[in-house]
């Protein structure tokens, strides 16, 4: 779909402060350290959150994630009830975070609820359970670090915004 049939929606360089209700920015700008290894190396320690439900168990995947082309759109929310789900670029690769604290129910709704923003590539985030999220949203081909929940039961919710002609202003 071409920029101009789409609705775009703002984006923000990723902070703390403004994704603190969504979940944590995973990065050492900010954050207290301590030398390890006999001061080889700096820990920066407890970045974020990780929840798994009792059923399941945390693990770590890797995505091989493929640059999206621009314009952006917007094609579904989703959420996972049981457990955290923590995103860390392996290459420096920019990416797209896009999180809702309500599943909206109408474009109008997406366009005043959607809070966009934008990892310099130095940034992961872990989103908390339950978080409505898009999809993974890479600017650039690369890897990424992914910690979340496994196990029984379903846990993955979506929400189509395929057809709601919604896209992201970079
Ligand atoms: N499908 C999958 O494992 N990843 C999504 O949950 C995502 O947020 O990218
Ligand atoms: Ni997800």
């Amino acid at each position: 779909m071409s920029s101009d049939k789409l609705q775009l929606l703002p984006a923000l360089p990723l902070c703390a402060k403004a994704f603190a209700p969504f979940g944590q920015v995973i990065e050492c700008s900010g954050h207290a350290s301590y030398a390890i290894n006999a001061g080889s190396s700096q820990r920066f320690s407890d970045l974020a959150q990780l929840e798994a439900d009792t059923d399941g168990r945390l693990a770590l995947s890797i995505f091989r994630a493929n640059a999206q082309r621009t314009p952006l759109t917007l094609s579904c929310l989703e959420r996972h009830p049981r457990g955290s789900q923590a995103f860390m670029p392996l290459n420096g690769q920019a990416f797209v975070v896009v999180v809702a604290e309500q599943a909206p129910g109408s474009a109008r709704q997406a366009a005043e609820s959607l809070r966009v923003f934008v990892s310099n590539g130095c940034q992961g985030i872990n989103f908390r359970s339950g978080v409505w999220h898009h999809p993974l949203l890479s600017l650039g081909a690369g890897d990424f670090l992914v910690a979340d929940r496994l196990g029984p039961g379903p846990n993955c919710e979506e929400i189509d915004l395929s057809s709601w002609g919604l896209g992201i202003a970079l």
